[in-house]
C-alpha cells in the first residue's frame, strides 16, 4: 500500500530555500526579507535529556534513523522566523529572525503538505508569542527573550496489537501491521483530524488485517462461530460507544462510533447491534469473510477435551487498539477485538465495558488494553491506570501500576497503550510479548519484546 509522506527535502540553510516554495509563499518570503531586520543567530545547546532518553524510555540510538534538518517559519516578518537543523546527540541551531513590533500573525503550516514540521499556536494561550514546534521527541522548552518556544508532543497515537506470545513466524507481520496503523492514523492527525478520526482509522487499519484478533482474523467462538466487541471514547466530552457480541460487519470500531454518534445509548449488543448496523447502512459481510484458516485451526484445536482456551489465547492474543491527541489536545480511544478464543456464544470480555476495554478523558489521558478480559474487567485496568495518573504518576508508571495490580490481584496478563493529554505516551505489557507502535513528532517507534524499542522517521515506508 503507498504510504502518505509529509517528508520536507531537505533543508539547510533558509535563505536558499525560496525554490522549495509555491508562489504565495515565495511572496510572502521576499516581504519578509525587505522588511527584516536580522536580529541575530541564537545558538541553542539543547541537550536531549541529561539521561539520553525519550519519553523516558531508553532510546536505541543505533537503530534511530536519519535526522533532517528542519525548517519552520511564519507567515510574514512580524513573526518569528525559527530554523532547527538537529540530531538526537548534536546540538539545536536556532535562528531567530524578528522584523517587526507588530502582534504576531497566527502561525500556520509552512509548507504544507510536504513539511514534516508543523507549528500550533500555544494552546494555553493562544495570544501569545508562544510556538510549539515539532521536531524529535524533545520535551524541553526553549526561552528566546520573551518568546517562548517549547517543542510540541502532539499530536501523537500510539497502537497496539495485541499482548501475548506471538509465534516467530507471525511476529514480523504483527510487527509491520501495527507501524503502518500507526502512520496511517497519524496521516490523519497531521491532516488536522480529530483525536477520534485518528484512532478510528488505525483501529479499522487493524480489523481489516487478518493478522490480528479483531474484525477479519477474530478467533472463533465454541461454536466456531466470530461474535466481537468494541469501543471508542471521546475525552473532550466522555462520549463512548461500544457494540458486543456483533457478528457480520467488517468494521465493529466504525459501527461503535455511529452508536456514539447516533443513539443516546453507550452499547449495544448481539442481534441489536447487528440492526442497528442495517439501519446505519452498514453492509453485512458473510461471516465466512472473517474467518481465518489460522483462527479456525486454532478453534478446532481448542474444542479437543484437554486444551486450555484461556492458555492458548494468552499465547497468542491479538485485540487492537489506539490512543490518540491532536493537535488541539483531544484525546481519544479505541479497541476492537474478537474476544477470548473458544468463548462461550454471548461472551461479553473487557473491550466494550467502559473503563475496563479502554478510556479517554481529555484532563488525564487515554488507555487502550489488551489481555485477559475476565481479568482486564476485574481490575478495571484502564480507569485503574488513568486513576494513577490523576494521582501524579507518569503515564509508564500509572500503566505498569495498573498491569502489576492485575497480575498480583487476579494473575491476569496483558498490556496497554497509553497518552496523557501532553503527548507523553507509554507501551508497556506484562505479557510477554506486545506489538506496538507509536508516531510523534514524525518518528516511528515500535517493539514487540520487552525493552524493545526501535525509531525510524515516520515519512519512510518500512
Ligand atoms: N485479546 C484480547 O485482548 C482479548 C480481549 N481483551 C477479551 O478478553 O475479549
Amino acid at each position: 500500500m503507498k504510504e502518505t509522506c509529509y517528508c520536507p527535502q531537505p533543508r539547510d540553510v533558509p535563505a536558499t530555500d525560496s525554490q522549495s516554495l509555491d508562489s504565495s509563499e515565495r511572496e510572502g518570503e521576499a516581504e519578509s526579507e525587505q522588511s527584516s531586520l536580522f536580529s541575530g543567530l541564537l545558538l541553542l545547546l539543547l541537550p536531549l535529556g541529561g539521561d539520553g532518553t525519550v519519553n523516558g524510555t531508553a532510546a536505541p540510538q543505533a537503530r534511530t534513523s536519519s535526522v533532517r534538518r528542519r525548517a519552520l517559519s511564519f507567515e510574514n516578518g512580524g513573526s518569528p522566523d525559527v530554523h532547527i537543523g538537529s540530531s538526537l546527540l548534536s546540538p539545536i541551531v536556532a535562528s531567530w529572525r524578528r522584523t517587526s513590533h507588530l502582534p504576531p500573525p497566527a502561525p500556520r503550516i509552512f509548507h504544507p503538505p510536504s513539511s514534516c514540521m508543523s507549528a500550533v499556536p500555544c494552546f494555553k494561550c493562544q495570544s501569545c508569542y508562544h510556538h510549539h514546534l515539532q521536531d524529535l521527541c524533545r520535551k524541553q522548552l526553549l526561552l528566546i527573550g520573551e518568546n517562548h518556544i517549547s517543542i510540541a508532543m502532539l499530536p501523537v497515537i500510539a497502537v497496539h496489537g495485541g499482548a501475548g506470545h506471538i509465534p516467530k513466524e507471525r511476529a514480523e507481520v504483527s510487527c509491520a501491521g501495527v507501524r503502518e496503523a500507526a502512520r496511517g492514523g497519524y496521516s490523519v492527525l497531521r491532516a488536522g483530524g480529530s483525536a477520534m478520526d485518528a484512532v478510528v482509522e488505525a483501529v479499522t487499519m487493524l480489523e481489516n488485517n487478518p493478522s490480528y484478533n479483531a474484525g477479519r482474523g477474530s478467533v472463533l467462538n465454541v461454536k466456531g462461530e466470530v461474535e466481537m466487541d468494541a469501543i471508542v471514547m471521546d475525552g473532550r466530552t466522555l462520549a463512548s460507544g461500544a457494540v458486543s457480541a456483533v457478528r457480520r460487519v467488517a468494521n465493529p470500531v466504525q459501527l461503535a462510533r455511529m452508536v456514539m454518534d447516533k443513539t443516546n445509548h453507550l452499547c449495544l449488543t448481539a442481534e441489536g447491534a447487528s440492526q442497528f448496523a442495517r439501519a446505519m447502512g452498514i453492509p453485512e459481510v458473510p461471516e465466512e469473510s472473517l474467518i481465518t484458516d489460522y483462527a479456525r485451526m486454532r478453534w478446532k484445536k481448542n474444542l479437543a477435551p484437554d486444551a486450555n482456551p484461556v492458555e492458548c489465547q494468552m499465547g497468542k492474543m491479538g485485540t487492537v487498539g489506539a490512543v490518540a491527541v491532536d493537535a488541539e489536545g483531544n484525546i481519544a480511544c479505541a479497541t476492537s477485538t474478537g474476544g477470548m478464543i473458544n468463548k462461550m456464544e454471548g461472551r461479553v470480555g473487557d473491550t466494550p465495558c467502559i473503563g475496563c476495554g479502554g478510556y479517554a478523558d481529555n484532563k488525564v489521558g487515554a488507555v487502550s488494553p489488551t489481555g485477559h478480559g475476565e481479568a482486564i474487567m476485574k481490575v478495571v485496568l484502564s480507569r485503574l491506570i488513568l486513576f494513577h495518573m490523576e494521582q501524579g504518576k507518569s503515564a509508564e508508571e500509572a500503566s505498569d501500576l495498573g498491569l502489576a495490580y492485575m497480575k498480583e490481584r487476579v494473575q491476569g496478563l496483558g498490556g496497554v497503550v497509553t497518552v496523557d493529554p501532553k503527548g507523553n505516551w507509554a507501551a508497556r505489557f506484562s505479557s510477554l510479548q506486545m506489538a506496538w507502535a507509536a508516531v510523534q513528532n514524525e518518528q516511528l517507534h515500535y517493539g514487540l519484546y520487552i525493552g524493545e524499542h526501535f525509531t525510524e522517521s515516520a515519512c519512510e515506508p518500512s
